[in-house]
This record gives C-alpha cells, structure tokens and sequence, in this order.
C-alpha cells in the first residue's frame, strides 16, 4: 500500500479535505478520537486502496428536469379528461353480461384507469362473487379471467373451478383445435397462485408450453400479447408499464373504443405532468444536499430512485409518498456505494456505530464523505419525523433510526465478509441480505408517508409481523441478484445468492440462476397468499406487491438501477418524461377489438 506521509502544521482543514478526495486517501490523526473539528495537530495522509466503482454520471442532469416541461398540466386537459372519464363510466356500467364485465374490468386495469371506477369495479365484482352462477363451467377462458380477477380482488376463490379442466387439458394433442385466448387467460391466472395449489403449477407447465411453441407460428395481435406475457406475466409487472405497454397496443387496432383509449392516454399523460413537478422537486433537494457531487464514487441516480416510487405507487394522491421515498432510495443507494466501494473497513465501523448511536457527537470521528452523508440523512430522518409529529402526534424517530441502523450493520457485515474473503452459505448469506437490500427500510418509511392511518403500534407490529415486507423484499433481493451479480463480480463485491448457491451444491452458474429464479416463484406465492390473509392496509399490501414488481422491472434486463443503458433510459422516458402522442391510428396492421 502506498503511504504518503504529511507532516505540515499549516494545512487547513479544507486543504485535508481536498488531498483527501485527490488521493482517495483518509487522514489519520495522530491523536486519538475524537479528534477536534479544527486542530493544528500533526497528522499523516494516506492512500488506500478503494475499490472502483466505474458508475457513470446521470444521463438526467438537474438543468434537464427543471426544464422539462408538459403541456397535460394545464387545467384544459383535466376537464376534457373528467369529460371523458364520466363517458367510460356509462359504458361500465351499461355492460350487463358477465363476461363482458370481467373483460371490461381487465381492460380498464391494464390501460390504467380502473382506479376512477373503484367503486363500480367493487359493485360488479360483489355481484359476480355473490351470484356464483354455473355459465362459465365449460368455458376456460372466462373462468380463468374470473379467477384472476377475484383472487387479485381478495375475493375467496378456490382453485377447484379448474378441476374439469384439469384432464383435458393435461393430456392435450397438438393436432385438437385449442382456443389461444383461454391458454393465454389460464397462463395468467396461474400466477395468482398460493403455495400449495399444484394444481395452478400444473396449469402454468402445460399452457406456458403450449403459448411458447404457438409463437413459433405465430404473427397476429395475440402473438404480441403471448410473448408480453411469456416475457413477464401481468401480475409480475408494475401497473404503470403495462398501461404504457397496452395504450400503445390498443393504438395499433383498428376497431377500438376510441373513447376508452383517448381516455387512457390522456390520463396517462396527465398523471405523468404530476410526477414531473415531484421529481423536479426532489431533484432540487437531491441538488442541495450536494452527496452526488461530494461523494461522486456513488451512484448518482435521482431519476431512477423517482421511478421506483411511481412504479410502486402511481396515483396521483400518493406525491407525498413518492416525494420521501425517493430521498430514502436516494440514501440508501449512495450508502450502499459507502460501503460497497469507498469506504475501508476501519471507516465503516464508525459509521456504523455512528448511525447506531443516532448522536451528532458521535459525528466528530467521521471522515468527511461520510461526516455530510450521516448529517444529511440525519436532517432528513428528524424533518419528516417533525412533520409526522405535527400530522399525528407520534414520534417515530426510534423507529426510523432501528431501521437505517439495521441496514448499515447488514452492510458492515458484508464488507466484513469481502474483506476476508468468505464466502457464506445461501442460508447465511440470506438471513442478512434481506436486509441488506434495504426494502426494510424503504417498507417502513412507505407505512408512514402512503395515505392511510395508521396507529404508532403499528410500526412495532411491522417488525414483528413483517410476513409481506419478508416475501416482498426476499423478491428484490434475488431479482437484484440475478440483474447485477456479473456487474459486481467485476467491480468487486462479496458473493451473491447465485455464487453462494454453486459453491454450497456444486451446480452450474446457469442452474444457480434457475434455482434462484424458482425461488423468485415461491415467494410471490407466499406473498399471494400474504396479502390475502393480512390485516394490514390495502394501500400497504399494494405498496408491498408493487414494490416485488418495480423489482421484476428494474432488474429485468440487468441492474438497470446502476447502469443507465437503453432499455432502462427508454423505459424511464416513457413513464416519466415524454407523453403519449395523439396519433391518427387509420393505418393500424391490427384489427382486433380493444
Ligand atoms: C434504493 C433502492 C430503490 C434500492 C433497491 C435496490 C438496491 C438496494 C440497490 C442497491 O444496489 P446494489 O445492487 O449494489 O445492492 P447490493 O449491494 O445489496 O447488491
């Protein structure tokens, strides 16, 4: 290790603090903690080795969105769209047919408008439910599409509706005529599944098999929703992509319900103008607090830490949520870099100890990377503890403050883990990672900042009933590691859930992959069933499930939190920052019906 050794009485303290950035180096004081903010002592300067993080700047700079600009925040469109939106709500309400309601609903929710016609949608699916009639018996398609939508409703529904389908279905020849559209139905409904409904596995095998080998011949409109579906299942996907994703589908046909759709746009649009005021917001305060400039190791990334609270809560009364979340994804991801690339061992122990002790005295031993980082959280911890107190009462720092320092003692023992080289058993690695994911945190902070009450018990009760937070976050974890494990294994990090896999069985890295993406499987049964049976609030249960899918989009394709390459930037300007053209759709190569 190279030491340069500096002994001169007369460097300030701000000339420490630019050897300290040049060189990558950490001041040692030859005095003991904890050293005096200003002192005249002498000290020695030396450079260590720390691991580089070769993160590229944002492609998103601030200049960029505080220009961005849209016209759909203007009061002109609201009223059209309220127009609109009363016009949908005749046409709902007017659908008398069971199927053609259940159709009608699924439309509405993958376009992403169903959440105008909440009460409605609650009065059709009652009816459905209470009534139970027998029509549908032979028909798969719309017994599928029924089961999915009252098990996503939370509507007790058992699996035994498919038993007569079960046989032939099974033992289907490739040369029977076999209806698509109930394959595709069936496909989908399976992953509503819980743990122990073998029977929704056996379903999933037979159709997900046969869509696969349809494709092979397939060209038509319903190819494009088999290989959407294939790719990822609608249950898996975060709600805003898929209205995204089907607006532009829907575009494509030409018999459409063109007030439907011009509905769908313009509310997407609209909403969309929304999050661009909360993420100009939150990239002022990002700005000010100067950690992506002053820590330029980490991951500068605000606009995808917006993303993952549009993705996780997209309507519009949930700005407070997405406004506080994203500064916690915002601090959890340039503390994760802390530990995982710059800071040394040594370091990392005060920090943590630090954030433990939750005392700015404890401040003083810091190095100053780490001396603005713990202020600025500290300040942002206590400001929306203040608010919260004034809202409701309850003082809920030593609950916040329990959680950021479980996080930064699950990281301190996986720097200790990199640090001597160990490589734990999945089980080992596990029972930390969750934590160290940070959706914990993210969970936690979301229970107080999402629109519902909630009751200071509560927030002891989330530790200790924390069943869907669990399978939530077990969910991002292998989705992360699956997206980013080739990633760190070049920059440096300790071993994954995949690397610990295949060295405690002994497979193959591909087959560790699988094992991990099973896994994945299991638990978004587990959280099915979870979220059927929890007391918590609906608006938390959503905020759980959508959290694993935000996870199932950003890990999708890699680790597109950390690396902005272009399928991750043009996801992102889709939902965030360019609007859905109004386009003559005449020349439509489809011709389905919406
Ligand atoms: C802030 C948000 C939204 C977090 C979700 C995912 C996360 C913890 C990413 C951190 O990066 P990483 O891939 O380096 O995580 P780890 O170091 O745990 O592998």
């Amino acid at each position: 290790m190279a030491l340069l050794t500096f002994k001169s009485p007369e460097f300030t303290f701000k000339q420490k603090l630019i050897l300290e950035e040049r060189y990558l180096s950490r001041v040692i004081w030859t005095s003991n903690f904890p050293r005096p903010t200003r002192c005249k002592a002498s000290y020695k300067v030396e450079t260590i080795p720390r691991r580089s993080s070769k993160f590229q700047p944002s492609i998103w700079t601030n200049d960029y969105i505080q220009s961005l600009s849209s016209e759909y925040k203007e009061e002109m469109y609201r009223e059209q769209c309220k127009v609109l939106s009363e016009e949908v709500r005749m046409m709902l309400c007017k659908v008398k047919n069971e199927i053609d309601q259940l159709e009608f609903i699924d439309v509405l929710q993958r376009l992403g408008v169903a959440y105008h016609f909440n009460n409605e949608i609650r009065n059709i699916l009652d009816n459905i439910y209470n009534t139970q009639t027998s029509n549908l018996k032979n028909n798969l398609y719309a017994t599928s599409l029924k089961f999915r939508l009252l098990r996503q409703h939370r509507y007790n529904i058992s699996t035994d509706v498919f038993i007569d389908f079960q046989d032939e279905m099974c033992n289907f020849k490739k040369e029977q005529p076999i209806d698509v559209e109930a394959m595709l139905s069936m496909y989908e409904a399976s992953f509503h599944s819980f743990a122990n409904e073998t029977i929704l596995d056996e379903l999933r095998d037979v159709t997900s098999k046969f869509l696969k080998e349809y494709l092979k011949n397939g060209g038509n409109h319903i190819s494009l929703l088999i290989s959407h579906a294939l790719e990822l299942p609608l249950h898996w996907r975060i709600p805003r992509w898929e209205a995204w994703w089907f607006i532009n589908i829907c575009e494509r046909q030409q018999n459409q319900n063109h007030v439907l759709l011009q509905f769908a746009k313009l509310d997407f649009n609209i909403v969309q103008s929304i999050y661009q005021e909360e993420l100009k917001y939150t990239s002022r305060w990002w700005k000010r607090t100067e950690l992506g400039e002053k820590l330029s190791f980490s991951r500068d990334r605000l606009v995808e830490n917006f993303v993952w609270t549009m993705g996780t809560n997209f309507k519009p009364e949930f700005e407070y949520f997405r406004k506080v979340i994203t500064k916690v994804n915002s601090f959890i991801t340039t503390i994760d870099d802390v530990y995982d690339v710059y800071g040394t061992l040594e370091e990392l122990e005060l920090f943590t100890h630090t954030i433990e002790r939750w005392d700015l005295s404890a401040m003083n031993s810091l190095p100053y990377y780490m001396k603005i980082c713990f202020l600025a959280l500290y300040n942002f911890v206590n400001e929306l503890a203040f608010e919260i107190l004034k809202k409701s009462g309850y003082y809920i720092i030593p609950y916040l403050k329990k959680v950021w320092a479980d996080l930064c003692k699950s990281y301190l023992i996986e720097a200790k883990w990199y640090h001597s080289k160990y490589t734990p058993t999945l089980g080992e690695y596990l029972e930390n990672a969750w934590i160290s994911i940070s959706a914990p945190v993210i969970l936690t902070h979301a229970y107080i900042a999402i629109p519902h009450s909630f009751k200071i018990e509560d927030l002891a009760s989330l530790e200790e009933d924390s069943k869907i937070i669990y399978f939530s976050t077990m969910i991002l974890r292998f989705a992360n590691d699956i997206g980013s494990y080739k990633r760190e294994i070049e920059t440096g990090d300790i071993p994954k859930s995949i690397q610990c896999y295949m060295n405690e069985s002994g497979v193959s890295e591909v087959e560790a992959c699988d094992y991990i993406k099973s896994m994945i499987c299991t638990m978004w049964k587990k959280m099915n069933k979870e979220a059927h049976t929890s007391s918590f609030s609906q608006s938390f249960i959503d905020t759980c499930i959508n959290h694993a899918r935000m996870a199932m989009f950003m890990y999708e394709h890699g680790d597109g939190h950390s690396i902005q390459d272009l399928e991750i930037q043009n996801r992102i300007t889709s939902l965030a920052l360019q609007p859905i053209p109004f386009i003559c759709t005449k020349n439509s190569e489809l011709n389905n019906d919406i």
